[in-house]
Formats: structure tokens, sequence, C-alpha cells
């Protein structure tokens, strides 16, 4: 059963995120010694990354022990204004001291988008604690239901064998290079972020037992804790269903 939750304003969703981020950190880094983080792209989550770099949040923050890697990235250069790891680099990375080998981007420049996305799997397998195991993954929603780059009737949502893999995405006309299915389900924790109201709909389909399962984040079997952070806008026909 997901935790949902549904914050008056962005605002408030982005301080209850770094909230739950530093507490995450916090529990992870007193078990293991480390945290190991998968980031979100797009632009939702780049507030939040914008307010774990300054106080209260960086300074409770050891980010020496924080292992970074990313969902899914587009395939541009690193620098391209698309580029997911270009936009938490900017927002986060850049300023927070988290050692540059434990920033594990997905390398686009590889000539083939399959090829970028072994190389994933392979960086996946070797730096993730045993067992490939995110402590924590960031995930975002879009208005088509895709979440990382798993977009709807792709091949990537048949990938099981292999921690990451490449996708064509017609509508998009582009190649993304996404972790799968089994990636995913494995993380202790998934904090969904949404907000807006071009995702109402979207919401309500997805958060509504009785819904055709006909998004891929609706085929998602996560073992850990999945919680739901909401704006007022984004769930606002979900509160009308429910
Ligand atoms: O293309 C992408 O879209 C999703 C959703 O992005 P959002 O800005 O609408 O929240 C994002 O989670 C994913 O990382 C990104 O590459």
């Amino acid at each position: 059963m997901a935790n949902i939750q549904v914050f008056p304003t962005p605002a408030a969703l982005y301080h209850s995120a770094a909230e739950y981020w530093v507490r995450t950190a916090k529990r992870a880094i007193e078990r293991a010694g480390t945290f190991h983080i998968a980031l979100a792209g797009g632009s939702t989550p780049r507030a939040l990354y914008q307010l774990l770099a300054t106080e209260p949040y960086a300074g409770q923050i050891d980010w020496r022990r924080i292992h970074v890697y990313f969902g899914d990235e587009r395939y541009v250069p690193r620098d391209h204004p698309d580029s997911n790891y270009r936009m938490a680099r900017e927002a986060l990375l850049d300023s927070v001291a988290i050692p540059p080998e434990q920033i594990l981007r997905i390398q686009t420049e590889f000539p083939e988008p399959e090829l970028a996305a072994d190389d994933y799997a392979q960086v996946l397998q070797s730096h993730l604690p045993e067992g490939e195991i995110f402590d924590l993954i960031l995930l975002g929603l879009g208005a088509d239901g895709h979440t990382a780059s798993l977009f709807p009737e792709t091949p990537i949502l048949t990938v099981r064998d292999r921690l990451a893999a490449a996708v064509y995405v017609k509508k998009l006309k582009a190649w993304r290079i996404s972790i799968t299915y089994p990636a995913v389900e494995k993380a202790r924790q998934i904090l969904f972020l949404v907000t807006g109201a071009d995702k109402a709909a979207v919401v309500t389909h997805v958060l509504s037992p009785s819904a055709d399962k006909t998004l891929p984040v609706q085929h998602l079997q996560a073992q850990g804790e999945v919680s739901w952070y909401l704006d007022a806008e984004a769930a606002r026909k979900w509160e009308v269903t429910k």
C-alpha cells in the first residue's frame, strides 16, 4: 500500500521531499555507511535539488557518503539543455561535496544508445551494494504515464534481465536510456514527485485501484516502501474520486 500525501503548494511538497531525503540518507548512512540514490530527471525535481543545495538541508547531509545515479537519461550530450545530468548538476551536484567518482551518470558519449545502456547496466551491477539495491529512487510521472523512461507501449517494458536498457520513443523521435523494472522494483524506497494540473488526469488513473492497468507505472511491483508526493493541482481530480 503506497503512502500518498497531498501538499497545498509545490513549495510545501519540495520542503517535505527535502526532509524525506535527509531522513532517508541519515538512516542509510547509519545502517550501511553509504546512501545510494537514483535521481529523477525532467523539470519537476529541479526545485527539490536546488533546496537540497541550501540550508537547512545541505548541512544535515554527509555528502561524502552519497552515491548518485540516474533513473533515466536522454541520449544527448551531457551539456545539452535536455540532459537530466546537466539539470541535476546545475541544481545540486555542483554545489555539494559528493566525490566525483560517486556521481554515476549515464554516459551518452557512446556511439549507440544500446552501448550506453549496456555500460550503465554494468555500472549499476558493480557499484550498487549487494543485491543491486538502491536506498532511494526518485521518480516522476509523465502525463502519458511514463516513469523514468519506461514509456507506454515500448519494448523496454518487457526487459527483466538487465538493470538498464535503451528505448526509442516514437512520439519524441528520440532515444532514452533508463533503468528497468527490476532495478526499480528492488529499491528500499521509492518517492514519486508529481506537480501541476497537467498531471491531474494521469494521477487519478494511476492511483485508482479499479482503473485499467494500461500505464507503465501501474505495472511496477515495488518490493520496498512507495510514497507519492502530489501537489494540490496534480491531486485535484483524484481527491474528488477517492
Ligand atoms: O522525460 C522525463 O519525464 C519524467 C517526468 O518528468 P516531469 O518533469 O514531468 O516530472 C521524468 O521523471 C524523467 O526522469 C524524464 O526523463
